[in-house]
């Protein structure tokens, strides 16, 4: 029934040792018992053979001309040729569904195999039949296995990936926190109170109000100028620290800039406000410094109650006119503004 041009190539794998030979290269002798089998058919470029999720019912082998498979997305095509094979588990399971896309890629000359001439060919050429069916499936195993191995790498890619995701997340959470906190003293900065003041208006106050205290180091450029600008940083930090103390969960100790401080609060009332101001201002004055020798150090607050939670600029210029009514009336006070 099929008389073969197909005569073996040079890649054809040796009587004996076909399993190890990929791809499916079939010897010629193998070749021709099994296109006995076929019925032969002329293809042309594009045509197509079989499409992928279809029924499968036929088995080909190529005699003259190439046919590309495409398979899903993300796996390479294969471009096969004479004394090739493919679709065979067609004949061998039946009832199977495409999984790869075939079309002729070049003018050739096919052998179609359907499952019914399989099975009298097993009855035929039992021995040549089952070698040809050990090979293939030596073929698909080691197919299945370059699978997994290639989804193996791509696994591991991805978790590179995702690593480098995190570290990337992680740097920019670091840059971000540089970008918000100011150097000296690791409080907030100007950038990091108005990210807090953006936050804060989605924010329940559970019936308390809030108020903005501005706090100011007293004589602090005669610190610098007596004691040395080390020292004058030593003062900060140290003020620093007490700001930060007084801080509760939610609120935010800022450094506006020089020796100015902010603190946003929540509080009941007035008489909460006072005591929080008067408990910083004792806080301060008890410091001791030893870099700074004799000089005490204090500072001014002026508070302000906030009606708006947008109105940052409000509340600053009413706390900013609290605190120089302190600093008017010598320091080491704070005043509310009315
Ligand atoms: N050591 C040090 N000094 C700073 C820093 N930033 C600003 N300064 C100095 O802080 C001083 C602030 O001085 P002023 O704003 O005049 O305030 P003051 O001397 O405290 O005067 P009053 O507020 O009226 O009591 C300036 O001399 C700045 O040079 C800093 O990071 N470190």
């Amino acid at each position: 029934m099929a008389p073969t041009s197909f005569q073996g190539s040079v890649t054809s794998p040796a009587e004996g040792d076909e399993g190890l030979h990929l791809p499916s290269q079939l010897a010629p002798e193998a070749f021709r018992v099994l296109a006995s089998a076929g019925v032969s058919r002329a293809v042309l470029p594009g045509e197509e053979l079989f499409r992928r999720g279809e029924a499968a019912q036929s088995m080909f082998l190529i005699d003259t001309g190439e046919v590309r498979l495409s398979f899903d997305e993300g796996l390479a095509d294969k471009l096969l040729g004479p004394g090739q094979y493919f679709g065979e588990l067609a004949v061998f399971i039946g009832r199977h569904q495409r999984f790869a896309r075939a079309v002729a890629e070049t003018p050739g000359v096919l052998y179609e195999i359907t499952q019914d001439a399989f099975q009298a060919l097993l009855e035929r050429e039992p021995a040549q039949v089952a070698r040809f069916m050990q090979r293939s499936f030596a073929y698909l195993v080691a197919g299945e296995h370059q699978l997994v191995q290639s989804l193996r790498r791509r696994n591991e890619d991805l978790l590179q990936t995702l690593d480098t995701l995190r570290q990337t997340r992680s740097e920019l959470t670091v840059a971000q926190q540089l970008v918000r906190s100011d150097d000296l003293t690791g409080l907030a900065n100007r950038r990091g109170l108005y990210r807090y003041l953006d936050e804060l208006g989605r924010q329940p106050l559970g019936g308390l109000r809030l108020a903005l205290l501005l706090v100011d180091v007293d004589h602090f450029k005669g610190i610098n100028d007596r004691s040395g600008h080390l020292a004058g940083d030593a003062a900060l930090r140290a003020v620093a620290e007490e700001v930060r103390r007084m801080a509760g969960p939610l609120e935010l100790p800022c450094r506006l800039g020089g020796d100015e401080f902010a603190l946003v609060l929540r509080v009941a009332d007035e008489g909460e406000l006072a005591n929080r101001a008067l408990g910083l201002l004792a806080a301060v004055r008890s410091l001791r410094l030893p870099s700074l020798r004799e000089h005490r150090l204090s500072v001014s607050i002026g508070g302000a109650f906030c009606g708006d939670p947008g109105g940052w600029a409000a509340w600053y210029s009413e706390a900013d006119r609290a605190l120089y009514a302190a600093k008017r009336q010598g320091g080491d006070a704070w005043r509310l503004d009315e």
